[in-house]
């Protein structure tokens, strides 16, 4: 992780007494995943009874960009998504501040991240983020993703002298390539709506207390905006449907995913058309990000970067490599 801003218990206890009906805090421990925010599962205990949260400092958001993921999850919560909720303070307010940093308090999920999946665990997930894209549909609150085609272009500036001489082709050209795709009327005619943008592996929870793993949840929507679903679509499928050593398409997960998705909400002709150059977008994305966490890395008590190689390699198949998507 990350803990970049530490919490004590009894700072946690005096915020909850003053903000919220929660009850007491009884423990509070860093998580040590995630390289976004300060994370931290949070116990509490109301007239007897104990239950578990998860408390957010948000470390790069600003305050006025938290009510759109923070109204998301509770939007798609009441809708049946399973996603964290929002606890509300005593004024119903869902952000506050905690040494410092805008924070939150949200429902604590069941279930552990599947990191090696199979082929029914992609089904789950690309039935429920079809469901997601729809149940999103009449969120009132709208913001773009932000580390969409804008932030590519003001941040690969500012890596490029730490690339070699074909990274730095190839990241020129696959800009240059997305700019067009952007700026095409088939982009601009893929439907959109609230998207996850970041649905990996270690975003959705399985629970398998039933004896069969079912689908706990999908959580982490600090990297949520409006956007193209077929975007996160791809974003989903570069992370979950690979073969990680190498990037490739593993084609029994990928089927599972996307036909999954597909029985849920069918693609349109326009994002059938667009599939292969969305695939590359997505992996543009993280391939940036990853290079800027990795060069221009901030203080954490426990920080490990993302590997960037990873998503080159996942750019570079997908450009030597078409995949098709078919209708149903
Ligand atoms: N609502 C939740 N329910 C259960 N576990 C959660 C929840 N939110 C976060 N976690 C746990 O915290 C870890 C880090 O959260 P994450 O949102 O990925 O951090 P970051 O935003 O810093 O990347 C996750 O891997 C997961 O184990
Ligand atoms: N999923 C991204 C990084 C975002 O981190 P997360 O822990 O908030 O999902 C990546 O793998 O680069």
């Amino acid at each position: 992780m990350a803990v970049f801003t530490p919490v004590a218990l009894d700072e946690v206890n005096a915020w909850l007494c003053q903000h919220y009906n929660l009850g007491t805090a009884t423990d509070i421990k860093g998580i040590s995943s995630g390289i976004e925010n300060s994370n931290f599962f949070l116990t509490t205990n109301k007239d007897g009874q104990t239950t578990e949260y998860v408390l957010t400092l948000f470390e790069r958001l600003s305050r006025e960009q938290l009510p759109y993921y923070l109204e998301l999850m509770g939007h798609l919560a009441q809708k049946g998504i399973p996603v964290p909720a929002p606890a509300r303070d005593k004024t119903e307010q869902i952000i506050g501040i905690l040494n410092g940093k805008p924070a939150t308090i949200v429902s604590k999920l069941s279930g552990s991240s599947r990191l090696s999946p199979n082929a029914d665990h992609c089904a789950a997930v690309g039935a429920m983020l079809a469901k997601m894209h729809l149940a999103g549909q009449d969120f009132k609150l709208s913001q773009p993703n932000l580390r969409s085609l804008n932030w590519w272009q003001a941040t690969i500036p500012l890596v490029k002298q730490h690339l070699n001489a074909a990274q730095n082709s190839l990241i020129d050209s696959e800009l240059a390539d997305q700019t067009a795709f952007f700026a095409s009327k088939d982009y601009q005619a893929l439907p959109a709506g609230p998207s996850h943008c970041d649905l990996f592996r270690d975003n959705v929870l399985f629970d398998s207390s039933s004896g069969k793993d079912q689908l706990g949840g999908f959580f982490d929507f600090y990297f949520a905006g409006n956007d193209k679903w077929l975007f996160d679509v791809a974003v989903t499928v570069n992370d979950w449907c690979i073969d990680l050593g190498t990037g490739v398409l593993d084609q029994a997960r990928y089927d599972g995913l996307v036909n999954a998705y597909q029985s849920v909400r069918p693609f349109e002709k326009t994002e059938i058309a667009s599939w292969n150059l969305m695939l590359r977008a997505a992996a543009l994305r993280f391939w940036v990000s990853r290079l800027w966490d990795y060069y221009l890395p901030r203080e954490a008590e426990m920080l490990t970067p993302h590997d960037p190689k990873h998503f080159e390699r996942i750019l570079i198949q997908r450009r030597d490599v078409i995949s098709c998507i078919s209708s149903v």
